[in-house]
């Protein structure tokens, strides 16, 4: 572990990335981490989150404490059809990246960060070409195995790039290969130390049988329609073998709560909707016994360093197949089981009900799992964080 820097003053620490939870808890879990590294060596730390106003970072960086700023960034709506990237609308936020630059190199220039850290998302662009501009080390951290479009788009001018797993390297340009390190995809600690009793408490989850096991339904934090839709239709089976948690999407909670009306009171009271699980994760995780979920990469962090059973439900369009990827490669090892393609409720109910009916099944897949997880990931971008400081 590489020590903290003794400073007169405190490290300061630029951030910037989000829009997602998989951009932005990476981002959370290493500034906590660094701080925690600074405070035991006597230090403190002074950090800048540069996001924008309707990413989850907006919430999240204020609610811990961090202090936050905003600058013009454009979304850029991939497409694999060339003549779409440059539609009106990509044309029309391309335009504003510049004025973005300007303002990230007005806000490096005052704060004078020790390093920038970008996680990706596309506001890490502006903050990340400002960072060179203003001559500051800056840290790429790429949570997918293929890099995401910020982080092609700096990977030229990074300091290090911090990969997620060993089968970047390659991927990497070759110009700037050398830089890359694999660290893992930080996983906040406290997701780690849930209890499943608490989660039944802080979500009044009395009627759930605990003699059954307990299925946590996850679309990420927007939630998602498919699996919302697959998963109202298995109900009727899933919950007469299961207890279930539905993080559903705060848009999707109300059309779903009126299907749910028509579920017999018995099954009703072994089911759980939420549109967005906040700081009740980690207990929900710790109370799951089998996961439907996504397979973005923050969650398969998550999965894998708990060592949960999961069934996954990629997101077919995520940038190159990224999610689709990351759940065959979880499948090829038995870690976990893929449903690409049409998913349909019989195709669902298939995945599960195994799962369901064998302790020792899930105990198998849930090991399996484990050795994917990193654990230490923090530790090691805070590593890299302070060996590309300029201190
Ligand atoms: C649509 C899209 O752009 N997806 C990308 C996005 O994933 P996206 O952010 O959608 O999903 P991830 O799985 O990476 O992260 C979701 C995070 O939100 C948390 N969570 C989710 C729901 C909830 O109710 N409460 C909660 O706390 C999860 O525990 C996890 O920590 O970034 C990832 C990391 O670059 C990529 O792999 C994904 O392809």
């Amino acid at each position: 572990m590489t020590n903290a820097p003794r400073l007169s003053r405190p490290f300061r620490l630029i951030v910037s990335g989000g829009g997602t939870g998989g951009h932005t808890y990476p981002a959370l879990t290493a500034i906590r981490t660094l701080r925690d590294r600074l405070t035991a060596g006597g230090g403190s730390l002074d950090v800048l989150w540069i996001g924008t106003e309707e990413g989850l970072e907006a919430r999240v960086a204020p609610a811990e404490g961090i202090a936050f700023t905003t600058v013009a960034t454009g979304k850029i709506r991939r497409s694999s059809n060339p003549l779409k990237m440059l539609s009106p609308a990509n044309i029309r936020d391309m335009a504003r990246v510049p004025l973005g630059v300007l303002q990230a190199r007005r806000v490096i220039a005052g704060f004078r960060p020790d390093v920038v850290l970008a996680t990706g998302g596309y506001v890490a662009v502006p903050a990340g070409l400002a960072a060179r501009i203003c001559r500051r080390p800056l840290v790429l951290h790429e949570q997918t195995v293929r890099l995401g479009l910020a982080n092609r788009r700096l990977a030229g001018r990074a300091t290090r790039i911090a990969l997620s797993s060993e089968s970047s390297l390659p991927l990497l340009p070759e110009a700037v290969r050398d830089r890359g390190v694999v660290t893992g995809n930080p996983v906040r600690p406290e997701v780690l130390w849930g209890h499943a009793d608490k989660a039944v408490g802080a979500l009044g989850l009395w009627g759930f049988d605990r003699r059954l096991p307990t299925v946590y339904v996850t679309g990420g934090a927007q939630g998602s329609q498919q699996i919302n839709d697959v998963v109202r239709d298995t109900l009727p089976w899933l919950l007469q073998r299961a207890n279930v948690v539905h993080q559903c999407g705060p848009a999707h909670v109300d059309a779903l709560r009126r299907s749910a009306a028509a579920l017999p009171p018995e099954a009703a009271a072994r089911y759980h909707l939420a549109g967005f699980v906040g700081p009740e994760l980690p207990d929900v995780l710790a109370l799951a016994d089998v996961v439907i979920s996504r397979s973005g990469a923050g969650t398969l962090a998550e999965l894998t360093a708990l060592g949960k059973p999961a069934v996954f439900i990629p997101l077919a369009t995520s940038a190159g197949n990224e999610q689709a990827h990351n759940a065959r490669h979880l499948e090829s090892t038995g870690a976990a089981v893929a449903l690409t393609g049409e998913v349909t409720a019989a195709g669902l109910w298939e995945a599960v009900e195994p799962l369901l009916a064998d302790p020792a099944r899930r105990a198998a897949m849930a090991h399996r799992a484990r050795a994917h997880g990193r654990p230490d990931a923090a530790d090691r971008l805070v590593d890299v964080i302070l060996s590309a400081a300029a201190v």
